[in-house]
């Protein structure tokens, strides 16, 4: 091989195409690794194989053709080939043909490069052209390539006439040619224009790792303007942590253990259990007739638990209407059916997410809900109306009711499953009657609270007021005794002490009757009955009844009169 030939072999190679050249009579006189390699050929069967790849590419037919190029595509050893075959002319050659090939993938990658390229330059002009940002974009020398509309007409320039200038000349105190120096990104920095003290932030970008370019991008127009932002977001910022803070107050447990007075053992040992009971994860079960005190237990849990930071929420399931109740415990996403909220609504789980809701009047919570409510406490997510996403949340679940929960299972008003969920612990709070004990200092404790709320002064309640408060069965149990204390106290005029006149007839009256009665009033009750009974069974004759009664007849007759008692 001569030096010539040499350089063109290497040549060949580089440029990544095949070449063969063959001589008039059709014999390969050149072949470059290249061919071989495309072609898919081994170097050993080299010649074999080329005068086959010859009649495929049909050499021969060109050479007799006298054309001086043909370009073809064609399938060889499964590759998509375009050749390209030009007749040796000059006048010194004795003839032959140069055969150029290559693989139509290398060109089909560089076509999709190029679309790609405009596709993501036209791009980029729509988004200068939208955007109401100053923003420019220079090349990998500082050159302007593109410039927002904005930006121009801030800076005064004609944005057409900026393309392709050094951004040094059209940006004052640019650094862009400084970040395409370092690739750092340099972000809201002051850059002041025309004097005014701009935030701006540029950023190189990178292809290959190598710097291509950078864009820059002007934040605010103005540092004044980022004040002002910045002391209304101050402001929206405290405004919300007022909200947070109410949001807070109105939603946090008022009740401590300590709030729940009493002196009685059972009362003594539930709030020892309760103690415990708030210090666990677990959920609770309440369960008490009306006004013993459920509430006051459900806030006291809560209280000396872990989650005393977090918000408390009450829900009264037997107070909202069935078709409101899952938007009030879940909340809904915007749109989410005809008349919800703009921006949706927030759950009371969601609420309380972290903290515990009590649901109070469990009883009353509808068959769909407490499926629902069943799926939330299994899987501790919930879902909002309208909405395909679950969310996580750690809420405990203090439920209470007076209703016997047990026999509305029995009887498949209640899910058991529920119930085991719900009931893990349960706290059942004795009705005032079983605990009487309780009445004085109850009694004490309750005139306090209510003479400072209504200001009237209250110096004790009488022993014998206490002692009709002591009979009473209290079917409606302390919401009761609070209620009729209430009232005594509006019935104080000057007094200042609680006596029995100033309770109802329903506590003091029977017991009145019966204590002001004497020996003699009660042995005349019974001998106007036994008289009565005597005229009955003598069918009103009164010789026979004096002598069932073993009197005479005048004695009869005179305490006939005496007791008024009248034609029998
Ligand atoms: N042990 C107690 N000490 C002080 N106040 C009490 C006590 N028990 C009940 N109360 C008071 O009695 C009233 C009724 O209590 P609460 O609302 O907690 O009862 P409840 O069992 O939840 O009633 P309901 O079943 O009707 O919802 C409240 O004003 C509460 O403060």
């Amino acid at each position: 091989m001569s030096n010539n030939k040499v350089n063109l072999y290497d040549l060949t190679n580089s440029l990544g195409v095949g070449i063969l050249i063959v001589d008039k009579y059709c014999n390969v006189t050149f072949s470059n690794d290249e061919a071989l390699k495309i072609l898919g050929l081994e170097e050993k069967d080299s010649s074999k194989n080329l005068s086959n790849v010859l009649s495929n590419f049909k050499v021969e037919s060109f050479l007799k053709s006298n054309k001086e190029h043909e370009t073809h595509r064609l399938i060889f050893n499964d590759k998509d080939i375009i050749v390209v075959k030009k007749a040796i002319t000059n006048k010194d050659s004795t003839g032959g043909a140069y055969i150029i090939f290559q693989k139509l993938d290398v060109y089909k990658e560089f076509i999709r490069q190029f679309d790609d390229e405009i596709e993501a330059s036209s791009l980029l002009k729509t988004v200068m052209e939208a955007t109401n940002d100053a923003i420019v974009y220079v090349n990998s020398e500082g050159y302007i390539e593109m410039l927002s509309k904005p930006y121009a007409d801030f800076l005064g320039v004609d944005k057409e006439k900026t393309i392709g200038k050094h951004v040094s000349k059209v940006i004052e105190n640019t650094r862009m040619d400084i970040v395409i120096k370092t690739g750092k990104s340099e972000i809201a920095q002051v850059q002041e224009i025309k004097g005014k003290k701009m935030i701006a932030t540029r950023i190189p970008v990178f292809v290959n790792q190598k710097v291509v370019g950078a864009v820059g991008k002007v934040l605010f127009r103005d540092v004044d303007e980022l004040n002002s932002l910045y002391m209304e977001i101050n402001k929206i910022e405290k405004e919300l942590n007022l909200y947070k803070d109410e949001f807070k107050k109105a939603n946090k447990a008022k009740y401590a253990l300590d709030s729940i007075i009493s002196e009685s053992k059972s009362m003594e040992d539930l709030k020892k259990l309760t103690r415990r009971v708030a210090k666990t994860n677990s959920n609770v079960l309440i369960l008490g007739e009306s006004g013993t005190g459920k509430e006051l237990f459900a806030h006291a849990i809560h209280n000396n638990s872990r989650r005393i930071d977090a918000p408390f929420i009450k829900v009264n399931c037997g107070a909202i209407p069935n078709e409101l109740l899952e938007s009030e415990l879940f909340g809904y996403e915007e749109g989410a059916f005809t008349g919800a909220k703009k921006g949706g609504k927030i759950g009371k789980f969601k609420a309380a997410d972290g903290g515990t809701i009590f649901l109070d009047e469990i009883g009353d919570l509808p068959m769909n809900m407490q499926v629902k409510l069943l799926r939330v406490l299994q899987d501790k997510e919930i879902e909002k109306i309208g909405s395909n996403v679950s969310e996580k949340i750690d809420v405990r679940v203090i439920a209470a009711t007076n209703k016997d929960l047990e026999k509305m299972v029995s009887e498949g008003m209640f899910r058991l499953d529920l119930y085991y969920r719900l009931n893990v612990v349960s706290i059942k709070i004795p009705p005032l009657r079983n605990r009487k004990d309780d009445i004085p200092i109850l009694a004490r404790h309750l005139v306090d609270k209510i003479s400072k709320v209504e200001n009237i002064k209250v110096d004790k309640i009488s022993d014998s007021t206490l002692e009709y408060l002591k009979k009473y069965d209290w079917p409606g149990n302390v919401r009761e005794l609070e209620n009729i204390l209430e009232r005594a106290i509006n019935f104080l005029d000057e007094e200042t002490i609680i006596k029995p006149e100033c309770l109802p007839t329903k506590i003091t009256g029977a017991m009145r009757k019966k204590e002001i009665k004497s020996l003699k009033s009660i042995l005349d009750d019974v001998e106007k009955q036994a008289i009565i009974d005597s005229l009955i069974i003598s069918n009103g004759n009164k010789t026979i009844a004096a002598n069932i009664l073993e009197i005479s007849r005048t004695s009869l007759y005179e305490k006939l009169s005496k007791y008024g008692i009248e034609g029998q």
